[in-house]
Parts: structure tokens; C-alpha cells; sequence
């Protein structure tokens, strides 16, 4: 479980998370959306401990992620899949990551073969393409088999297998009673992934519903996140 507690962020005149509270559940697929700059990625770097708040704390578990015992077997996240040494093979960079986590060297190979790398294990990351960085990602996520997932932007750079491939591991992990969180600006690969949905607007909470309750008040998730959303959208084209 995933519970942010008044979580505030301010990087000088910019309040990037503005006294942010909800709860992400265990055994659900729970979208988080919102406009560019709302504050979605600053929100999950405070919860991986990437960032230290302003003001309230980000629990993973019940507790800051800073004071987790092993981590990575408690919260495993793909934030930015081209933060990885394009030197190393994905083979070696999962292996550095389980030996500095204490997890065993035999799960390099099952992460490997869940996201389907296992046959270009041993190239170097360098050459992959984006939709390949992404796999990787998911993979060092899912090293430490936590029960805590969080997922920016995953389906960015894959092509409709990879799109269909994400949704149903997303899914699965969420079946699997782990917590998932899951930022995408896809509304309608959203509506068709997760069954609830925290929306935040320049830094605040504007709505946690399940996508049913929108979906019944709205014609579809995308016609509730743009009624709900109008008055944040901080960057956008005049007309
Ligand atoms: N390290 C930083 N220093 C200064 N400002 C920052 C920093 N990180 C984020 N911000 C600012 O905080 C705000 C929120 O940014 P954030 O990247 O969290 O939004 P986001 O919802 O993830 O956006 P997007 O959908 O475009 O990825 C923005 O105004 C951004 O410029």
C-alpha cells in the first residue's frame, strides 16, 4: 500500500505537490493522471525517496521509504526507462542490481524472460530501442518481487503488442493483490488497464474515483479527465 499524508513539495517560487493525500490500494491497477506539470513524477520521486518533502511524508508499507529494510523487495518502479548504462548487457545490468540488493542471481533470468528479453540478454543497452528500455525497466521493477509497483509513463515507445503486453502484466501484477500504480496520458489505454483513478491538478488532488463512477457520470475516462482537469492545465496552445 501506498498513503501520502498532507505530501508537499516546493522547489523555490514552484509548489510542485501541494499537501497531497490519498491511498493506493493493494489488489488494484490505479491510474494516475494528470496535466504536464501537475506533479505526477515529483509525487513518485518523494515516494521512492528520491526527493525529501517539504512538509508529510510518502509511506510505502506503512513507512518512509528511506527507513524500508531491502527496498527493492518491498517497491520496485520504472520511472525513466533510459537511466541505465548503455555499456552493460541487460543481463549484467539486472545482475549488479541483485547483487547490491541481496537478491538471488537466478531471478535475473525469470525477470528477464517475463519481460521477454531473454533472447537479447546478453547485447548492450546502448543499442536498445526505446520499447526495449522500457522491458527493462519493468524488469529491474520486478527483481525484488515487490508487493509496491509504480510505473511512469510505461507504454511510452511501444508498439500495440507491447501496449497490449503492458496492459495485462499491469493487470495480472494487480490480481497478484499487489499495489500498482500506473501514470500514462492514454486515457483510453488507461479506461481499458486500470479500475481506479487519482487525478491531480498543479500539485493538489482534483479526484479519486474508480473509472465505473467517471465512466458513468461521463461519457468516457477521457471526457471526465478534461471536465475535471480544465481549470489545471498549466502548458497548452492558445486557440
Ligand atoms: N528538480 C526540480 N527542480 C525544480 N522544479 C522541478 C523539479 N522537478 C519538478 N519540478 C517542477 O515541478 C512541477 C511538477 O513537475 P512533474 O515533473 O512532477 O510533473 P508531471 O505531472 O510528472 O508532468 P509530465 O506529465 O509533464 O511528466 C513542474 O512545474 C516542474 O517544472
Amino acid at each position: 500500500m501506498i498513503r501520502l499524508n498532507h505530501l508537499t513539495k516546493r522547489y523555490g517560487d514552484t509548489l510542485a505537490v501541494d499537501d497531497l493525500s490519498f491511498t493506493v490500494e493493494p489488489g488494484h491497477v490505479t491510474g494516475f493522471l494528470g496535466p504536464n506539470g501537475a506533479g505526477k513524477s515529483t509525487t513518485m520521486r518523494l515516494i521512492l525517496g528520491l526527493d525529501t518533502p517539504t512538509s508529510g511524508e510518502a509511506l510505502v508499507n506503512g513507512r518512509p521509504y528511506t527507513t524500508l529494510g531491502r527496498p527493492m523487495a518491498q517497491v520496485g518502479a520504472l520511472l525513466d526507462a533510459g537511466a541505465v548504462h548503455g555499456g552493460r548487457s541487460a543481463y549484467h545490468h539486472l545482475l549488479c542490481l541483485a547483487r547490491t540488493n541481496d537478491i538471488r542471481e537466478r531471478r535475473v533470468a525469470e525477470v528477464l524472460d517475463l519481460v521477454g528479453l531473454t533472447g537479447v540478454a546478453r547485447r548492450r543497452v546502448g543499442g536498445f530501442s526505446l520499447g526495449m528500455k522500457q522491458r527493462l525497466g519493468i524488469a529491474a521493477a520486478l527483481l525484488g518481487d515487490p508487493r509496491v509497483l509504480m510505473f511512469d509513463e510505461p507504454v511510452n515507445g511501444l508498439d500495440p503488442n507491447g501496449v497490449r503486453w503492458i496492459r495485462d502484466l499491469m493487470r495480472s501484477l494487480a490480481a497478484e493483490g499487489r499495489t500498482v500504480l500506473l501514470s500514462s496520458h492514454l486515457m483510453s489505454e488507461m479506461a481499458l488497464t486500470a479500475d481506479r483513478i487519482v487525478i491531480m491538478g498543479r500539485g493538489k488532488l482534483i479526484a479519486e474515483a474508480t473509472v465505473q463512477e467517471l465512466t458513468t457520470r461521463y461519457p468516457t475516462l477521457e471526457d471526465a479527465y478534461l471536465a475535471l482537469t480544465a481549470g489545471s492545465v498549466q502548458f497548452g496552445a492558445a486557440r
